[in-house]
């Protein structure tokens, strides 16, 4: 058995019935030129002869003393996990997000390892999809990435590929003991963990306090109940709508060169202007500035399961008009985090997001004091592959993330990269957000207001 980590726990706790803590990637794939009419069926068939799956994909929760373990699933069913389904005609891609809309408001079974895939068929113009979902407490978006790559090949003549589910993982940071005599051995891991923890607090509360002293005079500095009410921290329920779209990762290179910043800090402003548009188009625009929450990876080995992410907080500039002028309040806040992030070690950075998100999670867990609001939005940015992938012969057209909604956070914004694309997934609760497409629109429009404001157009 092993015992998962506070952060891993989290997701677990936070799930409930409205507010499913699973992830997914939505990959698209073109036909193979020789393929005949059986692929997609035989594709299946070979999937499901990987019965026998590697962790974590074998791996089912057992709770002892209030603490979540992983423990191998004596009893593992591939037909329950691996699905292969087909799309309604005329198999547009709105009917394929439809579908991906519907399966990722299931939560999934917590009696079995926390995973399924579903292979679609049926999609116009020689393509067909793979959703795979996994709950939050065995992947970030970094492992997922480097899992979903590793059952991909530059090759397109390669052949008979197993499974996601079917890799040994690369690199394990810990070894997974079996027998009861290892729960004790888990137990002394998560006591030594806490000792390493613990000896982080003298710098969290030195960081803590010249945090406060700063906030008080540095007008970047975002504070964790700066988020102003919005129509997008609503209670939420269970129902989901997802939309996806590609952009051009070079166009925003370009425009970051010019404003000298990060792509990162292009993608976040996009995001002010699409919001913005957003909450003018409904009549909802608040004075003060929307507030995102970004992950940073924290990762440091080529491990890949688990969570391992801080958070930083960004000012969105949502009330300033102009794209350049937005785009500097964003620079200015994250770099702002980012200075003081650089001052820690990966724990002390884990224990300050805890500390700060606390009030937060709380608040997620109970209920209790929903003004309690560090962010408004999530906006997380998982790099992927550069070189074109392909699997059993089919070209990869697209993969596109689909993250988590929370109860008061509405919109989740998550992307991802695959060669020259940036690839936006967008989920969010269908009651809550109506007209949510018109997002992707206004993200377009966004890259064309920076490129006149840098000049490049
Ligand atoms: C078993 C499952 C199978 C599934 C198969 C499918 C898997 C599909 C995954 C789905 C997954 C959903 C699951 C979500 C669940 C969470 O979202 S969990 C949270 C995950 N998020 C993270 O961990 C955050 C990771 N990101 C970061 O740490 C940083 O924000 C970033 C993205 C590195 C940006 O940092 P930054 O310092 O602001 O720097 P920035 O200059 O923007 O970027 C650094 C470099 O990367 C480049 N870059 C930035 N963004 C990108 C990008 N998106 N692409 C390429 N390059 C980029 C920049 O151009 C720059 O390059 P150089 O100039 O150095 O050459
Ligand atoms: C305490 C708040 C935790 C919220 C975590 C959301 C993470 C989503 C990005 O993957």
């Amino acid at each position: 058995m092993k015992a998962l980590s506070p952060v891993d726990q989290l997701f677990l706790w936070l799930e409930k019935r409205q507010q499913p803590m699973h992830v997914a990637g939505l990959q698209l794939f073109s036909f193979p030129e020789d393929a005949g009419p059986k692929y997609v069926s035989e594709l299946a068939q070979h999937m499901r002869d990987y019965c026998s799956p590697v962790a974590p994909f074998n791996q089912r929760l057992t709770r002892r003393l209030g603490q979540y373990y992983w423990t191998e699933d004596k009893h593992f069913d591939i037909d329950h996990h691996f699905r292969h389904e087909a799309l309604p005609k005329p198999g547009r891609i709105r009917e394929l997000l439809s579908l991906v809309s519907a399966e990722h408001s299931n939560l999934l079974d917590r009696e079995r390892p926390l995973w399924e895939a579903h292979l679609i068929e049926g999609i116009r113009g020689r393509q067909f999809a793979l959703y795979t979902k996994i709950h939050h407490s065995v992947v970030d978006g970094i492992s997922a990435m480097r899992m979903g790559m590793r059952a991909l090949s530059t090759d397109p003549e390669e052949r008979e590929l197993p499974p996601v589910w079917a890799y040994e993982p690369k690199k394990r940071s810990r070894s997974l003991p079996s027998s009861p005599v290892d729960v004790a051995s888990s137990l002394a891991r998560l006591g030594a963990g806490l000792s390493k923890q613990a000896a982080t607090v003298p710098g969290l509360a030195r960081e803590i306090y010249k945090v406060s002293q700063k906030a008080k005079k540095d007008e970047n500095y975002v504070s964790i109940f700066q988020a102003p009410d919005t129509v997008l921290n609503q209670t939420v329920t269970g129902s989901r709508r997802f939309a996806a779209q590609s952009y051009s990762l070079s166009r925003l290179k370009v425009i970051a060169k010019a404003f000298g910043c990060t792509v990162n800090t292009v993608v976040l402003s996009m995001c002010g202007h699409a919001l913005r548009e957003y909450m003018i188009s409904q009549n909802a625009l608040p004075d003060e500035p929307l507030i995102a929450m970004v992950p940073m990876s924290l990762r440091q080995d080529d491990s890949a399961g688990g969570n391992q992410i801080g958070m930083i907080l960004a000012n969105l500039g949502t009330h300033i008009c102009d794209p350049a002028n937005r785009l500097r309040v964003v620079h200015d806040s994250v770099q702002e985090a980012k200075e003081r992030f650089s001052q820690m070690s990966p724990e002390e950075i884990l224990n300050f997001t805890a500390l700060t998100m606390a009030p937060t999670g709380l608040n997620l867990l109970t209920g209790l004091a929903p003004k309690w609001r560090a962010f408004n939005v999530v906006i997380s940015n998982v790099p992927g592959p550069k070189e074109p992938l392909y699997w059993n012969g089919a070209q990869l057209q697209g993969m596109y993330p689909v993250s988590i909604v929370l109860d008061r956070i509405a919109l989740n914004i998550t992307l991802t990269s695959y060669q020259d694309q940036l690839e936006f997934g967008l989920i969010a609760c269908r009651r809550t957000l109506p007209s949510m497409q018109r997002l992707l629109d206004y993200l377009e429009q966004s890259i064309r207001e920076l490129e006149i404001a840098a000049g490049i157009k």
